[in-house]
């Protein structure tokens, strides 16, 4: 996927400026920067849910996205196994297996049948995670995915991860520089806004 001279501005404030680059089309890449300089403007706009000024997105259009936002977005008045389900479309016996099936993987095993308000704020992530799983793709949004998971949980979500969407391209928002490195194959280190990279890290360079 290629982001090639990405430009936008809101109400006079230049978020994006001429922004450029190409991520491969499978692995972990992890977006680092400080807060406001313009991550999750560009993961709306791969996304498709936030237009742009100028420049260019390629390869995005061609895969199906599954975005974990920076809130859980969970239906509150339907149960945690019922929000997972909602984003699944075979036979209900099937779609209450998968449901079942992610929420155990997540942790939440025993938990599907309460709403979010009777959740932790962990367990409401756990449980985006989960939905975010389910759905599937072959790119993954993620903007600060494991916030309010303690570091156990942290570490086994990032291990789920990293196993059910091995094929897929992730690309990871985050502001623990740590998370970073225990996932990413590639960590951009950005700055801003405008965007800019400041540093490309590769763990595997070629
Ligand atoms: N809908 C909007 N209207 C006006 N300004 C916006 C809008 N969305 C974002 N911005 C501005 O664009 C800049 C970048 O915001 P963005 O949310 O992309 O940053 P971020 O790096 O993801 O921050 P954080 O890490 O705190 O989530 C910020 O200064 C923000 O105020």
């Amino acid at each position: 996927m290629k982001i090639q001279n990405l430009s936008k501005t809101y109400n006079g404030k230049t978020v994006l400026d001429q922004f450029s680059v190409e991520f491969p089309s499978a692995g972990t890449v992890c977006l680092f920067g400080p807060s406001g300089c313009g991550k999750t403007t560009l993961l709306n706009c791969i996304a498709g849910l936030e237009s742009f000024d100028a420049g260019a997105i390629e390869g995005a259009g061609d895969m199906k996205i599954s975005y974990l936002f920076q809130e859980n977005r969970l239906l509150p008045w339907v149960s945690a196994h019922e929000n997972v389900a909602a984003v699944l479309h075979g036979s209900a016996k099937n779609n209450a297996e998968q449901a079942e099936k992610w929420l155990a993987l997540v942790g939440l095993e025993g938990a599907g049948s309460k709403r979010p308000s009777e959740l932790s704020g962990g367990m409401r992530r756990r449980v985006a995670l989960a939905r975010s799983l389910a759905y599937g793709g072959s790119l993954y949004l993620m903007d600060e995915p494991f916030q309010g998971l303690d570091a156990q949980c942290r570490d086994e979500m990032i291990a789920l991860f990293q196993k059910q969407a091995a094929d897929a391209l992730k690309i990871i928002v985050t502001h623990d520089f740590q998370e970073a490195q225990m996932m990413a194959d590639v960590i951009y280190i950005l700055d801003g806004p405008p965007v800019k990279i400041m540093d490309k890290i590769e763990k595997n360079p070629a």
